[in-house]
């Protein structure tokens, strides 16, 4: 059976624990999904900073991926944090839930808005757009103006921010399809298409169906050119254990 490894790179264990479900109900039966996140890093995303500190912990849970033996790695965060230091470190795929959703979404429309938490976050959202090669397919990067934690915390009033913003891009972006814009997310796209009629992707459903795609395609993580193992070096301090 496959394995697939969905990394949450912030430490907020009931926010793993709430992708782990999404990816659950999106895999094949038979798919074994391993919910994890970092013991060390930000218990939230929200910042540059944030997501640079996060992007050691996925490396550190793909060298765990890789001990425990791994078909395909998801990272569960919308900044697609460490994405490319990551596919270094496996030859399995890594995906990341942002490429993921802007993939998704761009098959099933021509044109998609992105629906975020902060509005500082959605620099990052129009950052990866333009890196993938998709900023031309999405209208607009909206935020319901929600702390990551408030998912978690005030539930009920973040979902109605965030439908809010879904339907004002239903009305006013000329799009066919939403992205949700975080992996706390993971449980609200059923509820939000029934309730705005309009079909929404979720990044870590999507991901993991196309992680399932690669590892039955036996297409895996190129290692010609920039995506190979990283040059053995010494590291000093508490990276001594890169080493290699
Ligand atoms: O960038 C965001 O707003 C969402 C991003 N932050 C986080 O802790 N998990 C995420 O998916």
């Amino acid at each position: 059976t496959m394995r697939i490894r969905i990394i949450n790179a912030n430490t907020s264990a009931a926010m793993t624990d709430k992708m782990g479900v999404a990816a659950l109900n999106a895999a094949r039966p038979g798919t074994e999904i391993i919910a994890v996140n970092p013991a060390s890093g930000p218990i939230t995303i929200e910042s540059h900073f944030d997501e640079t500190i996060a992007a050691v912990g996925v490396c550190e849970e793909i060298r765990a991926g890789e001990a425990a033996g791994t078909d395909a790695y998801v990272i569960a965060c919308f900044g697609d944090p460490g994405l490319y230091a990551a596919r270094e470190l496996t030859n399995a795929p890594v995906i990341g839930i942002a490429e993921a959703a802007f993939h998704v979404a761009s098959l099933i429309a021509t044109r998609f808005s992105v629906v975020t938490t902060l509005s500082r976050t959605s620099i990052m959202a129009e950052r990866l757009l333009h890196e993938y090669g998709m900023g031309n397919r999405c209208r607009k990067v909206r935020a319901a103006e929600i702390p990551v934690l408030a998912l978690e915390h005030e539930a009920d009033a973040s979902y109605r921010l965030i439908e809010a913003e879904c339907i004002r891009a239903r009305d006013e972006d000329q799009i066919g399809a939403i992205v949700l814009g975080c992996g706390g997310m993971a449980d609200l796209a059923t509820r939000l298409s029934a309730s705005i009629g309009l079909p929404v992707v979720e990044g870590v459903a999507a991901a993991v169906a196309l992680a399932e795609s690669l590892v039955t395609l036996k297409l895996q993580t190129s290692k010609f050119g920039d995506l190979a193992a990283p040059p053995a070096k010494p590291f000093t301090g508490e990276f001594a254990r890169y080493s290699r």
